[in-house]
């Protein structure tokens, strides 16, 4: 494995710690996507409404005493989640991570729906920003930052269906990882691609 000498210096970012969770955690996360996904698909008559209003001011309530700072929180340190357990990203699950590459496969949902029964350009993305980091990490490169990520389009991203995307690094000089990415469906089409530069943070940078 490609460990960098420079590995533990991350610039001002923190160290990633897997969290541990209660096993009700991981079914939190899914019923509030769930609840995502609801959101952006219905349209309820105005009792329901109203109860609806007044179940989220009850949960916000029930969660709001227990907000901790960014480094404290589960979300998205919970490698064995969807989306590491955290609701930004997509809800995937990584099934191969080592210094060859990342892949990762899940389904864009009803939540992430751009129009037209295709996902959001913008979600792509995400999913890829986030495979990314974790690609860099899997390779032992220090933590760093994408400086520019560069998507091609090349067929309309489907809801509800399992795709795959797999990343690798292509080339380190300096500072600078440059790495790349596939989106595929089952049957291997290509759906997208991806490549971006990841910067190395200098001591200090946030
Ligand atoms: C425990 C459970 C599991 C958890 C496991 C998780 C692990 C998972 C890790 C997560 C890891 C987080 C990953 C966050 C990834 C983001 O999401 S970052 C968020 C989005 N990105 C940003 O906000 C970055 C904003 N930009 C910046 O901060 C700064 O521009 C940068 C990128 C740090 C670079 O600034 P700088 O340090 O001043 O660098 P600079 O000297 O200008 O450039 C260095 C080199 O890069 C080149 N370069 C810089 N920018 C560009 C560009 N846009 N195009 C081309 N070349 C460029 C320069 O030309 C230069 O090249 P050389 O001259 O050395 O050949």
């Amino acid at each position: 494995m490609a460990v960098d000498e420079h590995y533990n210096e991350h610039g001002g970012f923190p160290k990633f710690e897997t969290a541990k969770v209660e096993p009700e955690y991981g079914e939190l996360i899914e019923a509030l996507r769930r609840v995502q996904d609801l959101a952006v698909s219905v349209d309820m008559p105005a009792d329901a409404l109203k109860a609806a209003l007044a179940q989220t001011q009850q949960l916000v309530a029930t969660m709001e005493p227990h907000v901790v700072p960014e480094r404290k929180t589960p979300a998205g340190r919970v490698p064995r989640l969807p989306g590491r357990g955290s609701l930004l990203m997509l809800p995937w699950t990584v099934e191969k991570f080592d210094a060859d590459g990342v892949r990762s496969r899940g389904v864009f949902r009803r939540f992430h729906l751009g129009g037209n029964g295709a996902a959001h350009g913008g979600t792509l993305p995400l999913l890829f920003d986030d495979l990314f980091g974790l690609t860099q990490h899997a390779y032992g490169r220090p933590i760093s930052r994408t400086a520019y990520l560069h998507v091609n389009y090349r067929k309309i991203t489907p809801l509800n269906q399992p795709l795959v995307v797999e990343g690798h690094v292509d080339k380190v000089e300096g500072r600078k990882t440059f790495i790349s990415a596939t989106l595929k469906n089952e049957d291997g089409e290509l759906i997208a691609d991806s490549d971006a530069l990841m910067v190395q943070l200098l001591p200090g940078q946030q």
